[in-house]
């Protein structure tokens, strides 16, 4: 798993890990070749008494060293490089993908996870890319290279190094084995603290409000001491494992010390080349903490690939058509409507302009069609909708009413495909949902969502969302119609005013109104309005209808509403019951025939009355 990810990352920077092999390989043959020289000074230079030569091979020793140094230098650089470009890969991958995903998918991983994913997992993969850089390739060539050579200094006391590795790799296999299984368990550990401190930040205000601090700091403390245990376990180990490798290193020069001592007393070995093996001795076991060090920190970076392959792998469940059918599937605009472009060309009136414009016959080129449309959730026994046919004609508003989880926001989100319907067929103009790309399907609607939500900005970035081209005389146009310009003119900012994320800096009823502007600016063929006047007062709720009534009179538009008295006009009325559309009808026909019509009506009636 992290070989692949990692060999399918290196492919684009082949050019580069080229130059780092090479780097890497010129600075350990350099690194190889002093010890040998070293020991030529001392016994050709010191012991012979040969100053000469003692110059001559210290100028190549003093040249080798500073070919070392630069490419010592030039592959750690080259390598931090390719590195940090890999994580920004990874991190665009990941990014895109996520931005692919249904509400299902991201239901599956959960939020706090896919940013861990992102973020932490990437991290550990780019620190791991840094050690395999400057460690991995370097480790076996002074490896192979070292042993040679110390076989070449001498092949008696070549036995301790044959002795010392087979010890080393038990230790290390052990420690490793049981560091794999540690850091798998410590990114999920660290997922689910991700989870608690996003929850608690998030309803801080409804924990205050029920007291539950104490529950929620116990929460988040079994969640901080599982992840210290699992830290504490993982750095026990390493921490362990350091003290037994310079013990068994210690332990192998003092032997070759001891050995090689006696061997050059019996006149069977020179000094020099003593002291050439105990540097071929430590580099070789330096060799091996290198690659062990790449060892114990690729079993977390082998964890982190597997979490980062499962978003990556992961298809997204709603996805264009096989063959999309281009931007001209998508149904048709009416001919004299503006397009959303428009708005932002000079001299040319933006949707909203054309409030004057007379009133247009119908085009069914925009209608909506349900066509015995049934949809369950993933893993639920019983469907949320079943058997929904009508069609929301365009000119007309088409309001959904229904008991709360009647199924009403879930029909909305068939239309824009942010779920697809499991039985049925929904179509705009004619053309089926799921024939057409989803941006061009989305590009036809403009929706206002239950829960308003803005982004970091400013109000203008905002409601630019939709027609990012749009001019500020537009801006305050739609910002008019949907009863949003006198608090925007309050701001000290006005436009240029800043948001924070979520738009928390705004009361709900100001988030839903920029919320609405937003849609209006987009200027859609279908409009889809999710609850979305449910935090206005009356007043302002009838004079944002009102006012934005002529703006859609030439659009679909489907408003799923709580209070009958604002629907009495709509030319259609879905009555949801339990998922199932059990009326529907213009307001007069559904009190005629309809009994659970008549039944909201009258509470709501009796509630108006008592209030
Ligand atoms: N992501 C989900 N996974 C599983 N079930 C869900 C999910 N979202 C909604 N439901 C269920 O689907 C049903 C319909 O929900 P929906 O949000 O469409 O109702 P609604 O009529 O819009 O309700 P409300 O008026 O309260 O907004 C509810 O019973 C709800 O529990």
């Amino acid at each position: 798993m992290l070989v692949s990810l990692m060999a399918r990352l290196l492919s684009a920077h082949k050019g580069s890990v080229l130059a780092i092999v090479v780097l890497q390989l010129v600075q350990t043959t350099a690194n190889l070749l002093l010890p040998t020289l070293n020991a030529a000074i001392i016994d050709d230079g010191i012991i012979g008494g040969d100053t000469g030569e003692i110059l001559h091979l210290g100028g190549w020793m003093a040249g080798i060293a500073a070919v070392q140094v630069t490419t010592a230098i030039a592959a750690g650089y080259l390598g931090a490089v390719v590195a940090m470009e890999l994580g920004g890969q990874l991190r665009g991958e990941l990014f895109a993908k996520v931005q692919s995903f249904s509400s299902q998918e991201v239901g599956v991983f959960g939020a706090p996870s896919l940013v861990t994913r992102a973020t932490n997992d990437v991290a550990q993969i780019q620190n791991l890319a840094v050690l395999v850089f400057t460690m991995l390739i370097a480790a076996p060539a002074i490896f192979i290279g070292g042993i040679a050579l110390a076989v070449h200094q001498d092949v008696v006391l070549s036995w301790i190094v044959v002795a010392v590795i087979p010890i080393l790799t038990v230790i290390m296999t052990v420690i490793v084995r049981r560091l794999i299984p540690l850091y798998r368990d410590g990114q999920g550990l660290l997922d689910r603290i991700g989870r608690v401190l996003r929850e608690q930040i998030i309803g801080a205000n409804v924990i205050r409000g029920f007291v539950r601090q104490d529950h929620e700091i116990r929460r988040f403390d079994e969640a901080n001491k599982d992840l210290t245990r699992n830290n504490l376990r993982s750095a026990l180990l390493v921490a362990g494992m350091m003290p037994m490798i310079m013990l068994v290193v210690n332990l192998s020069s003092v032997c070759v010390v001891w050995f090689g001592g006696h061997r050059i007393d019996a006149g069977e070995m020179r000094l020099g080349a003593l002291t050439a093996f105990i540097a071929y001795i430590l580099q070789i076991l330096i060799a091996i903490m290198m690659a062990m060090y790449v060892f114990m920190t690729a079993p977390r970076a082998a964890a982190c690939a597997e979490r980062i392959r499962e978003v990556l792998d992961t298809k997204p469940a709603i996805a264009d058509p096989a063959a999309p059918a281009g931007a001209h599937a998508a149904p048709a605009r009416p001919e004299n409507e503006a397009q959303p472009e428009d708005a932002a060309r000079p001299g040319h009136a933006a949707r909203p302009v054309s409030t004057s414009h007379a009133r247009h016959t119908a085009r069914p080129a925009n209608a909506v069609e349900f066509r015995n449309v049934s949809f369950a959730y993933p893993g639920a026994e019983e469907p949320v909708l079943d058997g929904i046919t009508f069609t929301a004609a365009p000119g007309t508003t088409t309001a959904i009413i229904g008991a709360t989880g009647s199924g009403k926001t879930t029909l909305l989100n068939l239309i824009p495909r942010f779920l697809d319907a499991t039985g049925g067929e929904i179509s705009i103009g004619g053309r089926n949902v799921r024939a057409m790309p989803l941006e061009a399907l989305r590009g036809l609607i403009a929706i206002v969502p239950q829960h308003s939500y803005l982004f970091s900005g400013t109000v203008a970035e905002n409601l630019r969302l939709g027609s990012p081209a749009a001019a500020d005389p537009d801006l305050w146009q739609v910002l008019e119609s949907a009863q949003a310009a006198d608090f925007v003119r309050a701001l000290p900012l006005g436009l240029d005013a800043p948001v924070s994320q979520g738009g928390t800096n705004f009361s709900g009823g100001e988030r839903q109104r920029l919320c609405i502007a937003r849609a209006l600016l987009k200027d859609s063929p279908v409009y889809l309005f999710d609850d979305s006047f449910s935090a206005l007062d009356y007043g302002t709720d009838v004079r944002l209808r009102a006012a934005i009534e002529p703006l859609l009179e030439r659009a679909t538009v489907l408003i799923v509403a709580e209070r009958v008295a604002t629907i009495v006009d709509a030319g259609l009325i879905l009555v949801l019951e339990d998922g199932r559309l059990v009326a529907q009808g213009t307001h007069a026909e559904l009190m005629e025939s309809s009994p659970s019509y008549r039944e909201i009506a009258a509470s709501q009636l009796v509630l108006e009355e008592t209030l």
